[in-house]
């Protein structure tokens, strides 16, 4: 049976402040399989993923998302846009902004309105559980989302993006910050949920011992893509230093049977 990639990206090229911060790059991602996107500080990770989501424009190339190709202006039909989740590097949260863990995630399900049929109400409040209890957030429901760690915040992120069927997620550093722990009980509960939901993930990462053992494909990005392919076939020593301009062992993690 042959499956249809879930993105498609063709010769994409992206202009920040008048210069080129990402050319020519073209990838593919699959259903239920992890693509890293790896690369030094100012490559172009963050602006790569903005055009494709059509947050940033794009100088040229072309961007397909589930057979829809994204508008210049960024626009896709709602029925697809509702199949992207979007994990930023940081949420903006202000002091005590009033907003429940609950609340937030049943963003993630529709657009709340005061008017609101009886029976979607309750289709989402369960949906909302549902998410919070595959994210092992269950406990969190009530509390504020400006109150959370950075770790439970992640959690809660994973809950938003599992509250509604989706077929691709883009995160962005959704590692970052997070203690040793923390950081394996994040990536198990990803891969267990991609398994299960069939996501095409695209992540930023700057874990290349994380990315090594949990990615089917890694994008090695320094405004061009230096290597594409398997964390075995781009992650060597040649590669490394084409991509970091310096020698970067990634540390290989040794699990015992
Ligand atoms: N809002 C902006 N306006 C103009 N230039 C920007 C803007 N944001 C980023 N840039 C520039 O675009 C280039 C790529 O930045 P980008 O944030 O995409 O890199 P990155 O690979 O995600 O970096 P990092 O690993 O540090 O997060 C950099 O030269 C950066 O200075």
């Amino acid at each position: 049976m042959i499956v249809s990639p879930v993105l498609i990206v063709r010769n994409l090229c992206v202009e920040r402040a008048g210069s080129l911060t990402v050319e020519d790059v073209s990838f593919e991602l699959h259903p239920e399989s992890e693509t890293a996107l790896v690369g030094p500080n100012g490559a172009g990770k963050t602006t790569l993923l903005a055009a494709v989501l059509g947050l940033l424009s794009k100088k040229s190339g072309t961007v397909e998302i589930l057979g829809q190709s994204l508008g210049q202006n960024g626009s896709l039909p709602t029925d697809v846009r509702t199949q992207i989740a979007y994990v930023p590097q940081s949420l903006a949260l202000q002091g005590h902004f009033p907003l429940t863990v609950s609340e937030f995630v049943g963003f993630g399900f529709d657009s709340p309105g005061p008017h609101l049929p009886w029976r979607q109400r309750q289709a989402r409040r369960a949906a909302v559980q549902q998410a919070l209890e595959r994210t092992d957030c269950a406990d969190l429901s009530s509390r504020l989302l400006s109150e959370l760690s950075g770790g439970q915040l992640k959690r809660v992120m994973l809950s938003f993006c599992v509250v509604r069927p989706r077929r691709l997620l883009v995160l962005d550093e959704a590692q970052a910050g997070l203690d040793v722990p923390s950081n394996e009980r994040f990536q198990r509960l990803l891969l267990e949920l991609r398994k299960q939901e069939g996501w095409a993930v695209l992540h930023v990462s700057h874990d290349l011992d994380m990315v090594r053992r949990s990615s089917d494909q890694v994008l090695g990005l320094n405004r061009r893509l230096c290597c594409i392919g398997t964390p075995d076939n781009t992650l060597t020593p040649e590669h490394l230093i084409d991509l970091y301009g310096h020698n970067v062992v990634p540390y290989r993690h040794h699990c015992r049977e």
